[in-house]
């Protein structure tokens, strides 16, 4: 099964130049999308970590079936504002903006071991960005999984202490 026949590019979205890759004809695919988590899963059998943490919103999709399949404790990292109790935040650049994000302080406890699930790894921004919330409270980064990196915009240059794995290099 190649995965890359159910991920769709779209030319210019959201801005002139990006071109976007949409995952939406995966999780549409029942057995593509088990698939997909089973391999992920597999990827990180043999890692040593607590808890997998996730981005809003594309890696709430991976991670929280990831979580489930592999029995791990889950951590949302969401966009400003929905969070409803005492957070830690950092702001950052993404591929086609500056935003900013945030975690509850009690998420994670001292020398927790975390990966960190996404959909896509691109400027790498978004993932350095939770390192930065993650060492904040003193927990640590054992690994990064994503099903898709975009290896043209070098995101493993602003990651080089953390193991990387990804599913899918374009
Ligand atoms: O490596 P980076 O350059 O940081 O880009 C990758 C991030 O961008 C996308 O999320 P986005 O912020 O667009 O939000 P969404 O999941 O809500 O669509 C994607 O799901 C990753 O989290
Ligand atoms: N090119 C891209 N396609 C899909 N999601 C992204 N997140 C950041 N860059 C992206």
């Amino acid at each position: 099964m190649n995965f890359k026949d159910y991920i769709r590019d779209i030319p210019d979205f959201p801005k002139p130049g990006i071109i976007f890759k949409d995952i939406t004809p995966l999780l549409a695919t029942p057995k593509v999308f088990k698939e997909v988590i089973d391999t992920m899963a597999d990827k990180v059998k043999d890692s040593d970590f607590d808890t997998i943490i996730v981005p809003e919103a594309r890696g709430f999709l991976f991670g929280s079936a990831l979580a489930y399949k592999l029995g791990k404790k889950l951590v949302p990292v969401r966009k400003p504002g929905k969070l409803p109790y005492d957070i830690v935040e950092v702001s950052y650049s993404l591929e086609y903006g500056e935003t900013r994000i945030q975690m509850h302080k009690d998420a994670l406890s001292k020398g927790e071991k975390v990966l960190i699930v996404d959909d896509v790894l691109a400027t790498g921004g978004t993932i350095k960005a939770i390192e930065t919330l993650v060492k904040k409270l003193d927990a640590e980064v054992s690994g990064i999984l994503c099903l898709i990196e975009l290896s043209f915009l070098n995101p493993r240059e602003k990651l080089s202490n953390i193991k990387v794995d990804s599913i899918l290099i374009y």
